[in-house]
């Protein structure tokens, strides 16, 4: 990664540029090695932290509600994810979510088989109010949180919706909570309530690999972490990085064992060339 030409602020004087932007974000992203916190399941730790070294940040996978106060500032960024959440866990990971917002860290919400359980659902909406820069859900996550409500058609942390179901849920939720919103799938879809950009990029074959969802929710933490006033083009920088990480490791891939591998590697190596060759970013 070259140091030459990194900006320190993300400058938008030409917003649709959206593929500069993305190399702009990544460039910053290992220009400032952000520390990013992680409470996350006891599936995603290793591919996630993974994610985050190869892409230039500082992982920390830390929860217990002793080292909240002291270790939460030190992060640039918080990323929670309630993937194997049991009550145990949901006194800390309230306290770092209220912690990033008393020393204005942005974090970012994986709502994870939200629909799944009443306890689940509750955690997950009481979280939601606590203020998330972002929240990233795949679209069954998305609608169940939007609804309120149980889903008796929930598969569990994988959904059963298409991503473009959830795109008007997406942009009232974000309207309602003032959080931006992002839906996961073929297409992912990111709003602030008003504008929404789309993110093309990407291979199905990542619905083969678990904790997919919850690294590339680590990743846009890490991308908000160093652009915290552009939430919007942030989220959709880490999508399409991601997924130009997944389409060029794909080209060798001979299934999900190798992808993730192959992901990591591409994510490392990832120039400008094909980030500014692939990186398909799109609005209204
Ligand atoms: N059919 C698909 N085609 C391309 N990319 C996909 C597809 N499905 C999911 N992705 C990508 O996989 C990653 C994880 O998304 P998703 O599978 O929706 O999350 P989760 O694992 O939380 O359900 C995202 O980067 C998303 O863009
Ligand atoms: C399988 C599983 N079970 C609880 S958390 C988890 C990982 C989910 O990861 P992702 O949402 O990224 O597919
Ligand atoms: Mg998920």
């Amino acid at each position: 990664m070259e140091e030459d030409n990194i900006t320190n602020t993300i400058e938008l004087q030409d917003p649709l540029d959206y593929p500069k932007q993305a190399w702009t974000h990544f460039q910053l992203v290992h220009q400032k090695s952000p520390l990013i916190q992680c409470i996350t399941n006891f599936v995603s730790m290793d591919f996630m932290a993974n994610t985050l070294l190869s892409a230039g940040a500082s992982p920390a996978m830390i929860h217990s509600v002793d080292e909240i106060p002291e270790f939460t500032p030190k992060a640039l960024g918080v990323c929670i994810n309630v993937g194997t959440l049991t009550p145990d866990w949901l006194p800390g990971i309230k306290l770092a979510a209220q912690v990033a917002n008393q020393f204005k860290k942005p974090w970012v919400l994986d709502p994870v088989a939200a629909g799944g359980s009443s306890f689940r659902l509750k955690a997950c909406l009481e979280l939601l109010g606590l203020k998330p820069s972002v929240v990233r859900g795949n679209a069954s996550e998305i609608l169940a949180l939007f609804k309120g409500c149980v889903d008796s058609t929930s598969k569990g942390v994988d959904s059963v919706h298409g991503s473009s179901d959830a795109v008007e849920a997406a942009k009232s939720l974000a309207q309602q909570t003032g959080c931006v919103v992002a839906v996961s799938g073929a297409i992912d879809y990111i709003t602030d309530g008003d504008r929404v950009v789309y993110v093309y990029n990407g291979v199905p074959m990542l619905q083969k690999i678990t904790a997919s969802g919850c690294s590339v929710t680590a990743l846009i933490t890490a991308f908000v972490a160093v652009d915290p006033s552009h939430a919007v083009e942030a989220t959709a920088s880490a999508l399409a990085i991601f997924g130009v990480a997944s389409e060029t490791g794909m080209d060798m891939a001979r299934g999900p064992g190798s992808l993730r591998t192959l992901l990591i590697d591409s994510l490392y190596g990832l120039d400008e060339a094909t980030v500014l060759g692939r990186v398909r970013i799109n609005h209204l």
